[in-house]
């Protein structure tokens, strides 16, 4: 049983803090990006790979701070990555994270993080946030990759007609919940 608790942040209005610039660190901003391209990002690394550099100047939105992490760096933060190679640093960061109340991810490390990074489809409008607990990444990523291959581009068009019509519908609100759940029935073939 998976206990964990999805939500879908605004990264865009939120001040994300990702701590070291190599292979992790960089797989950890292609998966943000990828899904928020608008990610307010600050990225504190004592060095920066090349695939990292390339990735932060494909936005403006990522500000690279070169330095050895400092707690002075969680200030204003709203949520925290942890990705050196120096498992003492990701641990003061974690502890540095959590005495200011702040949500820490520590990459690889399950029993350090308040929340994993899953993972996630998106077709237009609709997002599909994926995890396996913690028990196979891999398993996320082929599970990504199948919903990504199997749902259509057109299931944003969908998306945006039922909305159309939903803006459209004059009546209450139990006349609305009926009309929209029966037009959706075809959708899936059980009963809600
Ligand atoms: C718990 C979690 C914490 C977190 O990092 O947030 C975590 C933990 C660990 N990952 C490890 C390794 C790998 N991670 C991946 C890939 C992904 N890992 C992601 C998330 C998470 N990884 C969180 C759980 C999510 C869930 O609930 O399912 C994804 C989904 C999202 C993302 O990274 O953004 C992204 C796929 C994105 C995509 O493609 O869609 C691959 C595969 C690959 O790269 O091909 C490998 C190599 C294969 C392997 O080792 O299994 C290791 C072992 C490290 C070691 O050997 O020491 C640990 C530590 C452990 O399991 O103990
Ligand atoms: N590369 C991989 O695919 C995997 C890596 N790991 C583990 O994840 C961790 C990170 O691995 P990589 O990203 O590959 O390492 P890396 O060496 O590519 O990157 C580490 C980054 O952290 C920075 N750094 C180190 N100490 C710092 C400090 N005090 N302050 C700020 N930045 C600091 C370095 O400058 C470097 O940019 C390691 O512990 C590794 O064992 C685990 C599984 C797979």
């Amino acid at each position: 049983m998976n206990h964990l608790y999805p939500i879908f942040l605004k990264v865009h209005e939120l001040n994300v803090l990702l701590i070291g610039g190599g292979n992790v660190g960089t797989e950890k901003l292609q998966f943000l990006l990828k899904s928020s391209p608008q990610a307010q990002v600050t990225a504190v690394s004592r060095e920066f790979s090349q695939d990292f550099l390339e990735l932060a100047s494909s936005t403006d939105t990522v500000t690279l701070i070169e330095d050895s992490y400092d707690e002075k760096y969680l200030g204003g933060k709203h949520i925290v990555i942890a990705a050196t190679d120096d498992k003492a640093v990701n641990r003061q960061i974690r502890d540095e994270a959590k005495e200011r109340y702040l949500l820490v991810n520590v990459a690889d490390t399950p029993d350090l993080c308040d929340f994993y990074l899953g993972g996630i489809v998106t077709k237009g409008n609709l997002k599909i946030a994926i995890s396996t607990n913690g028990k196979s990444p891999t398993a996320a990523k082929r599970i990504r990759q199948l919903l990504e291959e199997i749902l259509p581009d057109e299931f944003d068009d969908l998306l945006e007609n039922l909305n159309s019509y939903r803006a459209s519908l004059k009546g209450d609100f139990e006349y609305k919940v009926k009309a929209m759940n029966e037009l959706t029935e075809g959708l899936v073939n059980v009963r809600s």
